[in-house]
């Protein structure tokens, strides 16, 4: 689908509700499979991947029912999961994958995943290998890639393990592996990842130790059934945080966002690029959560790499955004992880800013940007997501800072994260 994109804002002004946070509404289906009880969960993101999750579960024979803003689950534990029909379309989803391959595998019943065209280049070895460690059984197409099966499988042995990338969706899939294991897993970890893994294990009346990068899991006792409500989600707040700071005569109200810090790095990063960033309204359950006032503001460049990055793995498109728009030299370094997600997001990120007479140099582990510049198309190609909705989205943020006439190109790819994006663009620009 093509979209045209509305190009030289004059203001944004108004108030949000972010819709919900996807990494927390995948877990949320997750953790009601496999706890006790009828768990029912609001603000729920209906977005394609959060979708594929709850139909993944479906067709494992969970009862899973929508209403408009929220979900019912009803448990079945680890132990009462059904053979599928057939193989489960995990669409564009990662977290679902990877997280749904530590969940199964331990079912006395083979298990077979697939996905689209992006999803079935992303790595699944990470997951697999220790996995195997474990005593799961996996085979993968050429050992790494969807489609892949979880062969049956009755018992799986404690894992003691440093994980070799800095990812929360192969520390998740390894904790609910070890919540089936025999003995308590150590897992450590090369960095801080986002925590809602564990932290819903707690909410859901489960038990993981942490002390500092270790995690220790121990078997779990049956899990309860929880109600509560997901926060706001950073990510996608995101753009609407830069795109208010990039406008001119902006100020916005964006309510309940949730501010979990190991989410936060963007917030920090702009910081430090001279964003007016505010924190009202604080809320604190298991999850943090807050109103976030947002100005426009002028920027200076900022080196952004080693532990921050995966604080912001998913904010780095937008960074690169501010940059263009940044008096300096920014550098975005360690961040060799891009260009595994739905696409090689360095190349993606600095081929489509480029089409715009961005200054973006790419670098094996990141990008240099040079700004600030004027945004407008230098090319006739119409700007392209790729099928990705980061650079879906962060390219309509880009476009409303930019002069003249922008097209986008496979637009639909938005609706993996963030369905409602236009629509609540259209409400902050009246
Ligand atoms: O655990 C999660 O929910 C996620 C973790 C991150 O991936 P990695 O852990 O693979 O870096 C992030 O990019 C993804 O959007 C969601
Ligand atoms: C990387 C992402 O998601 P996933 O890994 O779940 O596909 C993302 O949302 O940017």
């Amino acid at each position: 689908m093509q979209k045209e994109l509305v190009t030289a804002a004059t203001h944004l002004q108004g108030e949000l509700m972010i819709p919900g946070d996807k990494s927390i509404s995948h877990r949320s289906v997750m953790f009601g499979a496999i706890a006790q009880g009828t768990s029912k969960i609001s603000h729920f993101l209906f977005s394609d991947d959060c979708l594929h999750t709850i139909s993944a579960l479906q067709a494992l024979g969970v009862k899973i029912q929508r209403t408009t803003d929220s979900v019912t689950i009803e448990g079945v534990g680890f132990n009462g999961f059904t053979p599928a029909k057939q193989a489960i379309d995990l669409g564009n989803s990662g977290t679902s994958t990877r997280l749904l391959m530590g969940l199964l595998s331990k079912q006395p019943f083979p298990i077979t995943f697939s996905g689209d065209a992006s999803l079935s280049k992303r790595p699944m070895q990470r997951v697999i290998a220790p996995l195997q460690k474990m005593g799961a059984t996996i085979t993968a197409t050429d050992e790494n890639y969807l489609p892949l099966t979880i062969r049956s499988n009755h018992k799986l042995t404690a894992l003691d393990e440093t994980i070799p990338v800095a990812s929360a969706q192969v520390k998740s899939a390894l904790m609910f592996a070890a919540m089936q294991a025999d003995e308590p897993s150590h897992l450590t970890e090369l960095a801080q990842t986002r925590d809602h893994t564990e932290r819903m294990l707690r909410k859901f009346g489960g038990q993981v130790d942490i002390t500092g990068l270790t995690l220790t899991v121990p078997p779990q006792p049956q899990l309860k059934a929880q109600s509560f409500r997901v926060p706001g989600d950073m990510s996608s707040a995101a753009f609407f945080i830069l795109a208010a700071i990039l406008v001119s005569n902006s100020e916005i109200r964006l309510k309940q966002v949730g501010l979990n810090g190991t989410r936060t790095g963007f917030l920090d990063v702009l910081s430090r690029m001279g964003a007016d960033i505010r924190v009202e309204n604080i809320d604190s359950d298991f999850e943090v959560s807050g109103d976030l006032i947002v100005s426009t503001s002028s920027l200076k460049a900022t080196e952004v790499g080693g532990t921050e990055i995966p604080n912001v793995i998913d904010e780095i498109p937008l960074i690169a955004l501010a940059a263009t728009q940044a008096q300096g030299t920014t550098v975005i370094k360690d961040a060799a992880e891009l260009r595994v997600k739905e696409t090689d997001r360095i190349a993606t990120v600095t081929a489509e800013l480029r089409k715009l007479g961005a200054q973006i140099e790419e670098q094996p582990d990141g990008m240099v940007i040079t700004g600030p510049t004027p945004l407008k198309a230098v090319t006739s190609d119409q700007l392209d997501s790729h099928g990705d909705h980061r650079i879906g989205l962060m390219l309509a943020v880009a476009a409303l800072i930019s002069q003249g006439h922008l097209t986008l190109n496979a637009a639909e790819a938005i609706n993996v994260s963030y369905p409602a994006f236009f629509t609540d663009l259209t409400n902050l620009l009246n």
